[in-house]
């Protein structure tokens, strides 16, 4: 028996589009997103990135392969060299301070997500690790491209959120994207049908909490 991606995604597909679709997603692509519900999201992503860079480094040290080690090298510098340097400049030009960034609490929502990703990679192995990571991963590349598409979607100077979608539609994202559904099809392809349905499993939890953290966006939730 053997697995794919795809196959995974399918298995939620359900919660995949709610997470996708959501109508935070909706208003970042029409423009219509209230810069304070935006405000609050990009203050915990902060958190969750730092907490993301962690299960990166959890990646490395559940590393059996040099080259599994490698990849979880690239994906922590990529969170910190490109994906936090953007999210602290992008920060400041909405008026937010890397102070006032590092003295934030973390909503309930931010705490769960990552807290359920570093405990799935504790338990597990780096396989629950990266099932655990996909949606963010995936995910993010997925509705990048989804936005694109919508005829709702505003372009260009007239969205304030034009840089955030441009970030994750860009040509680096979508490659890290592609190489981790690639890692991921490799290992499926191994693994019985009640290891998949575990996993499965991990892959919905990780979505479901995708969906929770748009909405402490939208409703501004601590
Ligand atoms: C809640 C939330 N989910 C996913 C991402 C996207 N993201 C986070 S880390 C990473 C890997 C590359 O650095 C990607 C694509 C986010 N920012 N916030």
């Amino acid at each position: 028996m053997s697995f794919t991606f795809n196959e995974l995604r399918h298995s939620c597909k359900d919660n995949w589009r709610v997470y996708l679709h959501h109508d935070f997603v909706r208003r970042l692509g029409d423009g219509t997103l209230a810069p304070e519900a935006f405000r609050h999201y990009l203050k915990q992503d902060y958190l969750f990135l730092i907490q993301f860079g962690r299960a990166f480094a959890l990646a490395a040290y559940k590393s059996p392969t040099l080259a599994d080690l490698r990849h979880a090298k690239a994906g922590l510098d990529a969170i910190i060299d490109l994906e936090l340097g953007l999210h602290i400049d992008y920060c400041t030009q909405w008026n937010i301070s890397e102070q006032e960034l590092n003295e934030l609490p973390e909503a309930r929502a931010t705490l769960a997500y990552t807290r359920y990703v570093l405990d799935t990679g504790n338990r597990g192995d780096l396989l629950d690790l990266h099932v655990a990571l996909a949606p963010c991963l995936v995910g993010y590349a997925e509705l990048a491209r989804w936005l694109t598409e919508q005829p709702g979607t505003v372009r260009g100077e007239s969205n304030p959120y034009e840089a955030w979608i441009a970030m994750y539609e860009s040509a680096e994202f979508q490659a890290a994207a592609r190489a981790e559904i690639a890692w991921l099809n490799e290992r499926l392809a191994d693994v019985p049908p009640s290891r998949f349905k575990q996993l499965c499993r991990i892959f919905d939890d990780a979505t479901r909490l995708e969906i929770d953290f748009w909405d402490m966006g939208l409703e501004q939730r601590m």
